[in-house]
């Protein structure tokens, strides 16, 4: 008997999904509806183009830098019960800001991250104000959520492919509660129709790179590059990338394609050696270029309460931008708290 329903089967719904189980909700009374599941491919599913790492891309508002914590130091449970395998796993990492970042985002950050060392060597800063270096966490994008879904089906988790037109459609006889994690859906999902929610579109461009074994970062003013080994991938390393709003292209251009291939090969040259094709940008081995967008939102991720009619309940929970597997499970914590408050909210 269906008790709960998410709506989504991203990142963010297999995420609250684990922490309903977590929470001591009985599998069975968990229904996941999703137009898109892991294995699908379309420009309104966003998780699998993510990248994906844990990085320092978020903001330094209270509730975020506490939804990376939260997640950075438990991704351990889920990868102990998923297995190692299943697409998740540490690599270190470097980040440098051309700008000193936030005081509170430092302090933060210094409080939990494993292996944390600023970086003082100029070289190494090479003209950036501030520089970090810590073991990060790694994800095989479409790799992991495959496995994800496999495990909470193992549970006894339902999973049903379906489009919503509206939130009330969720609903069965039984449904007490339902999530909504419809990300970039939920700008029009009837019942829901958030026009605070917006794109934030990226390219990133696929190589193969057996010899990367390590995560770097550069984050400026207008731009944002990034290099990310993606675990259990047969040596595949995510180039990247663009962060632009409200742009809702799927495409992807060559004009990009070029500029992250130089902008990633200046940041972490040994990218060129051991390059099958020598030691050009050009004679790299592009595996793949893919565009994703950011399910954004004005105001931040919305993670709130309603009640909805005859004491049913309705759960938000999107909006995790370009930080959903970095953040997600925070959040997802959060959601889940208030979707087991019972009534008193
Ligand atoms: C290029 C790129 C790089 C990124 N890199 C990183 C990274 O390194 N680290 C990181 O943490 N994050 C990264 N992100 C961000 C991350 O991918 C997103 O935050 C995350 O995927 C959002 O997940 P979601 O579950 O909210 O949305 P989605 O993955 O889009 O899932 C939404 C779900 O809702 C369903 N849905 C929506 N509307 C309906 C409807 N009407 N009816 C039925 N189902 C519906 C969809 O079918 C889908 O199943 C990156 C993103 C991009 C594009």
């Amino acid at each position: 008997m269906t008790k709960y329903v998410i709506v989504g089967s991203g990142i963010i719904g297999l995420y609250t999904t684990f922490q309903l189980l977590e929470h001591h909700i009985a599998p069975h009374e968990i229904t996941v509806i999703a137009e898109y599941m892991p294995g699908d491919e379309s420009i309104n599913y966003t998780s699998p183009y993510a990248g994906g790492n844990f990085s320092c891309i978020t903001g330094d508002d209270p509730d975020t830098l506490e939804f990376d914590k939260y997640t950075y130091l438990n991704l351990h449970r889920i990868q102990k019960v998923l297995g190692k395998e299943a697409g998740l796993d540490r690599y270190p990492s470097v980040e440098l800001w051309d700008r000193r970042p936030a005081p509170e985002k430092i302090e933060s950050l210094s409080s939990y991250l494993d292996q944390y060392d600023v970086i003082t060597e100029k070289d190494e800063l090479d003209g950036a104000e501030f520089g970090i270096r810590f073991l990060s966490w790694n994800f095989n994008c479409p790799k992991f959520l495959a496995n994800f879904q496999k495990y909470l089906e193992k549970q006894g988790v339902r999973f049903v492919k379906k489009r919503l037109s509206h939130i009330v459609q969720a609903y069965g006889p039984s449904t007490k509660t339902v999530i909504n994690c419809s990300g970039i859906g939920a700008r029009t999902l009837g019942g829901v129709e958030d026009k605070q929610v917006y794109p934030t579109r990226g390219q990133v461009v696929v190589i193969k790179a057996p010899h990367i074994m390590e995560n770097k970062m550069r984050w400026g003013d207008d731009y944002a590059t990034y290099i990310i080994k993606r675990p259990y991938s047969h040596d595949q390393l995510i180039l990247g990338g663009f962060i632009q709003k409200d742009n809702w292209t799927g495409d992807t251009f060559k004009s990009e394609t070029e500029d992250i291939l130089n902008r990633t090969t200046t940041l972490l040259p040994k990218i060129l050696l051991k390059n099958p094709g020598g030691d050009k940008v050009e004679d790299l081995e592009i595996l793949r270029v893919a565009a994703g967008l950011r399910p954004s939102r004005h105001g931040g991720a919305r993670i709130e309460r309603e009640s909805f009619d005859e004491g049913k309940v309705l759960i938000h929970n999107y909006g995790a931008s370009g930080y959903g597997y970095q953040a997600g499970l925070g959040m997802a914590y959060k959601a889940v708290q208030l979707a087991v408050a019972k009534s008193k909210l």
